[in-house]
């Protein structure tokens, strides 16, 4: 049966398993031979507390109910995958710790003082974080290093974002990671070229900025552009996912990677090795 227990493979706990990310991640890995579902966290007060996370979902019961206790859920597990919200995952960096157990996180919108947070707890448990667990999107990030670090200031750098009308971070966290790769090719930091949120009479575009542009709408499940533009010609490196599933898939491979390693804050390039 899907959810029973297997020895040898490492129990993952799933927060947010109500979310669109959770269900997609309860699947994944209810459907894996490389790892079993141990728990199914959602916070308090909410409706499947209580309830087979199978059921809830609209299919067969899994025999493992929704808790919202995750002190008692991290214990028993040895992966907790995470795509929540900012101050539940600070929270739940802190607990997995104590439980020595991998912490992949796919929330976005931290704050640095949450990231802060997170990186103390990574001296005591491994953490894989990345705003986006694709293949794709982590293969795009060293493209697009390599490309800001070929071409000069005359190439506007303009990152363009779509998602979903129920998003609430913008930009994305994948946005972000994508700046951050085309200011490491440039070999300038982020915070000092980032031209977010443009709106009124801003003034002309000032040079070696790395512009961020957010389109919020109906399903799109992530879409994102990196735009060069220099007089005369255009570079737009793109990527497109069509299914949360790319996302599901990179955060099972980071929790099963992450076992046995040293304590410490990784990414999706060290666990795809790119
Ligand atoms: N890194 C990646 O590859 C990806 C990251 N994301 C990110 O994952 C996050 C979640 O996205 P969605 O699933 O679309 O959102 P969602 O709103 O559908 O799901 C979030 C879930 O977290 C639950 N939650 C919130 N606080 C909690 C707490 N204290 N304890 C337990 N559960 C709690 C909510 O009840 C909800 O069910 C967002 O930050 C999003 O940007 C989404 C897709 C891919
Ligand atoms: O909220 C989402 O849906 C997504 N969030 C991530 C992000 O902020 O980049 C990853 C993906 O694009 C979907």
């Amino acid at each position: 049966m899907m959810g029973t227990p297997m020895t040898g493979t490492p129990g993952i706990v799933i927060t947010g398993a109500s979310g669109r990310m959770g269900q997609m991640l309860v699947q994944a890995v209810t459907q894996s031979d490389a790892c079993h579902l141990v728990a199914a966290l959602e916070r308090e007060g909410h409706a499947w507390v209580g309830q087979d996370i199978g059921t809830a979902m609209g299919g067969a019961a899994l025999g493992v109910t929704v808790t919202d206790d995750p002190v008692a859920a991290f214990a028993k597990a040895q992966a907790v995958i995470d795509f929540t919200a900012p101050a539940a995952t600070v929270a739940f960096a802190g607990l997995a710790a104590q439980a020595r157990a991998v912490h992949v996180i796919g929330t976005t919108g931290l704050s640095d003082d949450d990231i802060a947070a997170i990186d103390r707890a990574a001296h005591h448990a491994v953490i894989v974080r990345a705003g986006n667990m694709s293949l794709g999107v982590n293969l795009l990030v060293q493209l697009t290093k390599k490309v800001a670090a070929a071409l000069d200031e005359d190439f506007d750098i303009e990152v363009i974002e779509a998602h979903h009308r129920h998003k609430v971070d913008a930009p994305s966290g994948t946005a972000l990671m994508l700046g951050e790769a085309a200011a490491t090719g440039r070999g300038v930091e982020l915070a000092d070229v980032r031209d977010s949120g443009r709106d009124g009479i801003t003034g002309a575009r000032k040079r070696g900025d790395i512009g961020f542009t957010a389109i919020r709408g109906g399903d799109i499940v992530g879409e994102h552009d990196v735009m060069f533009a220099a007089d005369g010609e255009r570079i737009t490196l793109r990527h497109v996912a069509t299914d949360r599933r790319v996302f599901a898939r990179g955060a099972l491979k980071a929790a099963i990677w992450g076992q046995d390693r040293a304590p410490g804050h990784y990414d999706m390039l060290d666990v795809l090795g790119l």
